[in-house]
């Protein structure tokens, strides 16, 4: 576990003693620190009831941790709305399908940690600003506390206590990975169980997640308010993205045509171009040159259903979103930056761009 800050400065004092009553009844965890790290519920429902009996509100941001600055403007958002924030940190085995990376996927505890801390100080810092709100709990659980009965099954058939949103979760990402979006719409269903939230914060980036999310609050009568928040990227356009660090120089390079082609497609429709065929062949000109990628799909979609569109309504605009999978590189060059794990790990890179609406 990486350091902490040694003092209760970020917080008011309500805060500060909410937050010692539940590391009193928590053995599992560290204390003092600008925000206290949970590894089961009942001590997290015990903060959060305080909190509640306190007029305290929650927002809740969800993550698989490796955390960057796509997650810190999610936090940010949520400290805008909410004095209190909780942040979880879960590789979620469920949404991984049996031959998908969840073995490689990044994991930086440590730095994860700083990051959090870091944050909690320009918040503090930073308060007419950013809003009152502080990073109080991280929820970082076992797999066996988040499947308490059985062991979380990857299989499409598995057996388990499973949240399925259909159709919407057998399309876009949902064709090439089946069991991701039964994964995401079940951890997120128990993630919200445990906290409780007022709100709760996602990233544009996952489109398809944001739209499936508000459906199962609104089908299940989640009691939370689902928040959407722009992608955050680097400066030439490559959206931010944990697995971006296994591209390497080459792949990363290649990465950027994922976005160039949705500007170009995004271009076709704000000079007026409303057909299937037009938008896409404005994207699929830049994309289609198989190198060390192969274009998994490239989508014009209906923003609530997400049924492919042949013409876009615009009055409504739609949802344009690709996926492209990187092959391992077949060989290094001398000295060439190859990413971590030397280029060898297939990268799955997703991004999307939302077609506004035109009056
Ligand atoms: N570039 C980004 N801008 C805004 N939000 C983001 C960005 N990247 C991720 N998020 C959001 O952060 C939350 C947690 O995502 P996650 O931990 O899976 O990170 P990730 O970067 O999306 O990782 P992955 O490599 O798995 O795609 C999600 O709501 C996701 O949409
Ligand atoms: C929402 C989420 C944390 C569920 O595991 C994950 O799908 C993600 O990070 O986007
Ligand atoms: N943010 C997406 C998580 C996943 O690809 O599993």
């Amino acid at each position: 576990m990486s350091r902490f800050i040694r003092s209760g400065r970020f917080f008011s004092s309500t805060a500060s003693s909410l937050l010692a009553d539940a590391t009193a009844a928590s053995r599992s965890v560290r204390q003092p620190s600008s925000f206290q790290v949970f590894r089961d519920v009942p001590q997290l429902r015990q903060l959060r009831r305080q909190l509640v009996q306190n007029d305290r509100t929650v927002g809740f941001v969800p993550t698989m941790g490796a955390l960057h600055e796509g997650h810190l403007s999610l936090i940010r958002e949520a400290a805008r709305e909410n004095t209190d924030i909780f942040v979880s940190i879960f590789v979620n085995p469920t949404q991984f399908g049996v031959n998908e990376d969840l073995s490689s996927y990044p994991r930086t505890w440590d730095s994860d940690m700083e990051k959090l801390e870091q944050l909690n100080e320009e918040l503090s810092r930073d308060a007419k600003s950013s809003g009152a709100g502080r990073i109080t709990a991280i929820f970082a659980p076992t797999s066996k506390v988040m499947y308490p009965t059985l062991p979380p099954s990857s299989e499409i058939n598995g057996s388990g206590s499973f949240v399925t949103i259909t159709p919407l979760s057998t399309k876009l990402e949902g064709g090439s990975r089946p069991v991701f979006f039964r994964g995401v719409a079940t951890v997120c269903m128990k993630l919200f169980n445990a906290t409780t939230p007022d709100r709760v914060y996602f990233g544009q980036k996952d489109v398809q997640q944001t739209v499936i999310i508000k459906r199962m609050v609104q089908d299940f009568h989640v009691g939370t308010e689902v928040r959407v928040v722009g992608t955050s990227r680097e400066a030439d356009g490559l959206a931010l993205s944990s697995r971006n660090v296994y591209l390497g120089d080459r792949r990363r390079a290649v990465g950027l045509t994922i976005y160039r082609a949705l500007k170009a497609a995004e271009n076709a429709y704000l000079s007026g171009r409303t057909s299937r065929k037009d938008v896409l062949d404005a994207a699929r000109g830049i994309a289609n040159q198989r190198a060390l990628y192969e274009v998994d799909y490239i989508s014009l979609a209906d923003p609530d259903t997400l049924d492919e569109l042949d013409v876009i309504d615009p009055a409504k605009g739609a949802i344009l979103s690709t996926a492209f999978k990187m092959a391992p590189l077949e060989e290094s060059k001398p000295g060439e930056a190859c990413g971590l794990g030397d280029g060898k790990v297939p990268v799955r890179l997703i991004d999307n761009l939302i077609l506004q609406p035109r009056a």
